[in-house]
């Protein structure tokens, strides 16, 4: 829908109304061809106004309509018969202009835009390509190498900044309607030909093909294995040598590939899925649209280990006054530093001063009496995370909520000591927390809607997606990597090299490999875990084989790497070797080729061969199943909940939608066959044994991955 309205005599005010963002559905494309029509056909009207409905433009193309038959008119003539249009047309941007949004604009003769807009091209993460001239006129406009970086990683920029490209001809202080009247009065008369951006020649620049070559080989390094980035340097190189006509033609057979493909499908589930996170809803009926969230004014960090001075750094960042505690006085002295180096690197790289005057720190506890909240970030240790939920209890008012930071721990066990168990939920940053987008917030038996509605609302806040989860042994993300971390190791044990693994991952997308990450984020982490399990040490039977714990196979290479100190990055050796410790460029260690062929001797197992095939196949199923298992324990509400999370905390590439968009991509038949394979191959191993959840929806057809809620509800829960 588009409104038409004549205003101050000759202008034609076209407004877009299609909330929330004004997206360019059929019925608004058909209101816009009607308006434009109408204004040229009008004699009183002299130019053309567009602007949208509540102060945003346009967010871009109806991306639900991609799922569907696209009917209405086309987006393309659209805009060339605006940019054709023998009146003045102006694009008045508040808000946002985003992909089909700035293409409109771009077909418009002059762009003005208000101080709150933003403006890009984000198409490529929807894995397509701006698709109706972006390609060709964005490069027209600014330039080669400034369109490739906007169109291949899809940035949105501020005005400032896209008046400074180029982008917009005017910056208004207020409102962008009015400015943009005022410069379409002023153009009145004066030619159009020059501000047509089709009619510029292809866009001259030295060495053009060198420089989409180094952006092709950087797109190729950044988003491995993604068509889109691919594509999108293929359409503006077409800019620069061809005629419009020619480059658009080249548009748009690049977009039919992509349109049709797997990835794109991928990445717009996965829009879809980041926000459908945040309408949580948990068993017992309350969701985030019935319950309300606390205000958050004051928070308590406690422990400033990289995790707490993270999570302290966020809340700050977000306008929340933190009282960060640490127990002594070097610790706290050496957090305190870290946590004001990093807001002053922040605060300079975004031309701002640091908020440093929302920090306390302290050795009190009870300075946390005014707190509304609290994050315990100590080390991963029941019982010193009980001690201090009890000693919270004594200084906190009796209403303020405690959050805590475990990845994996007994939510309920450590809300059990304190004597307000519905105000305790956790909070699972992951590291370094003030990056890394992800938060998984779990709910335990007794956690009350509104707390985990105020834990949600303070993700969101601190900018976070965040998922609500409920509470088990790893909770969503940690319970499932550690299925795919136990199928690495058992590759290794059969005859693979972590460098193998590693790049059969990184194929299929990853940024890192499951070597490269362990050492990484350091393998003393497990080994820590696992011995305080059980898993190792003295209590471990001695006439057991060592290759087999708690009746299954058991991998014992990784306590073996740190039995020899080795824990990865920060001791310059783990999986791999680091030329000193805390370097980062991994080298492949002959002397872990020889300490995994003496340890296949020793245990007498015949190394094979094992293919990229089998790697992906092992890892991504072994997820998915475990992920099928979390939907039946309903720990999680939803697949989309599980793609998300593994989607944002590790490294999952968004072209595959997630483990159980690609589960479903794949077939879940097919799915199922490899799991029944691999567990007869590995009966000693049982989380490769299919999920009942699986099966039954593969007895049920395979229905989408859409549906799957409701053929879990009948499903009765392992918990
Ligand atoms: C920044 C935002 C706009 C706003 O953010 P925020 O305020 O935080 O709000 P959100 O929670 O994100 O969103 C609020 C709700 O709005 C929904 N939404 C947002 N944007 C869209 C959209 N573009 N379409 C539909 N719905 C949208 C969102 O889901 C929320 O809904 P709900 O409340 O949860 O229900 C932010 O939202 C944002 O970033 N949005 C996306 C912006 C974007 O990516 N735009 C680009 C879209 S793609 C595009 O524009 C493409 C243009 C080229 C089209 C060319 C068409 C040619 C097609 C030809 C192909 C033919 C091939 C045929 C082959 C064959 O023959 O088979």
């Amino acid at each position: 829908m588009a409104r038409y309205a004549r205003v101050k005599g000759s202008i034609a005010l076209i407004t877009l109304t299609n909330p929330p963002v004004n997206a360019l559905s059929a019925a608004v494309r058909r209101g816009i061809m009607e308006s434009v029509s109408r204004a040229l056909k009008d004699e009183q009207v002299k130019a053309v106004v567009f602007c949208g409905e509540n102060e945003k433009f346009c967010g871009g193309a109806d991306i639900k309509e991609f799922s569907g038959s696209m009917s209405g008119p086309p987006l393309v003539p659209l805009i060339h018969s605006i940019e054709a249009g023998e009146k003045p047309m102006v694009a008045a941007i508040e808000g946002v202009a985003l992909g089909g949004g700035l293409e409109l604009a771009l077909g418009c003769h002059y762009r003005v835009a208000n101080t709150k807009a933003c403006l890009g091209l984000p198409e490529v993460t929807l894995g397509l390509l701006p698709a109706a001239g972006g390609t060709q006129r964005l490069p027209r406009l600014i330039g080669i190498p400034a369109a490739l970086e906007l169109i291949t990683t899809g940035r949105h920029v501020s005005a400032q900044e896209a008046l400074q490209l180029g982008i917009v001809d005017q910056v208004a202080q207020g409102s962008a309607v009015q400015a943009a009247m005022e410069l379409a009065l002023s153009v009145i008369g004066q030619p159009l030909n020059p501000r047509r951006l089709s009619l510029r020649a292809p866009v001259w620049a030295p060495d053009v093909d060198g420089v989409c070559d180094a952006a092709l080989a950087q797109v190729k390094q950044r988003s491995r294995g993604a068509m889109a980035p691919v594509a999108c340097v293929q359409a503006v190189r077409a800019a620069a040598m061809l005629p419009y006509s020619k480059g658009m033609e080249r548009e748009r057979q690049l977009m039919d590939t992509l349109f049709r493909s797997g990835q794109a499908q991928a990445m717009q589930y996965a829009f879809f899925a980041q926000r459908n996170a945040g309408k949580w809803s948990l068993p017992n009926g309350s969701q985030w649209n019935n319950t309300r969230a606390r205000d958050v004014q004051r928070a308590g960090v406690i422990g400033l280990g990289t995790m707490g001075r993270g999570i302290a750094v966020s809340l700050v960042k977000a306008g929340i006054s933190v009282v960060a505690i640490e127990t002594d006085a070097k610790q706290l002295e050496s957090g305190k530093k870290a946590v004001t180096a990093m807001l002053q690197r922040d605060a300079q790289r975004r031309g701002v001063s640091p908020p440093l005057h929302l920090l306390t720190f302290t050795l009190s506890f009870h300075q946390l009496r005014d707190v509304d909240l609290v994050i315990e970030a100590v080390f991963e240790d029941m019982n010193l995370k009980k001690r201090v939920f009890s000693d919270l209890c004594k200084v906190l008012r009796a209403n303020s909520l405690i959050c805590t930071n475990t990845s994996g721990l007994n939510v309920d066990e450590l809300a059990a000591v304190t004597d307000r168990q519905p105000l305790v939920v956790g909070m699972h940053f992951f590291a370094p927390a003030h990056v890394m987008k992800l938060l998984e917030v779990v709910y335990g038996a007794r956690s009350s809607p509104e707390a985990v509605a105020t834990a949600m609302a303070l993700g969101k806040r601190i900018e976070k997606v965040c998922v609500a989860v409920g509470n088990c042994s790893g909770f969503v993300g940690n319970r499932m990597l550690k299925l795919y971390l136990d199928q690495s190791v058992y590759m290794l044990e059969e005859g693979a090299t972590p460098e193998q693994v590693d790049q059969a991952l990184e194929e299929f997308g990853f940024a890192m490999g499951i070597f490269k990450v362990s050492d990484l984020s350091g393998l003393d982490v497990g080994w820590r875990v696992r011995k305080a399990s059980g898993l190792i040490g003295p209590d471990v039977d001695p006439v057991k084989p060592s290759r087999w714990r708690l009746g299954r196979r058991y991998c014992p290479l990784p306590d073996m790497l740190c039995q020899q100190g080795r824990f990865g990055q920060k001791t310059g050796r783990g999986w791999y070797l680091y030329d000193s410790p805390g370097s980062k460029e991994a080298k492949s260690d002959p002397e872990i080729q020889t300490f995994l062929e003496d340890y296949r001797r020793k245990y007498g197992i015949i190394p094979r061969r094992i293919t990229s095939q089998e790697v992906i196949e092992r890892c991504a199923f072994a997820l998915a199943n475990e992920g099928f298992r979390i939907l039946e324990d309903r720990i999680a509400a939803s697949p989309e909940d599980i793609d998300v999370i593994y989607l944002f905390g590790y490294g999952w590439p968004r072209h595959r939608g997630g483990p159980m968009f690609y589960a479903s991509q794949v077939g879940l038949s097919v799915v199922l066959e490899k799991l029944e394979h691999y567990h007869r191959i590995h009966p000693d191993v049982p989380s490769l044994e299919p999920s009942r959840l699986l099966r039954r929806l593969v007895a049920e057809g395979s229905p989408p991955i859409q549906q799957w809620k409701s053929h879990i509800k009948n499903l009765r829960s392992h918990l």
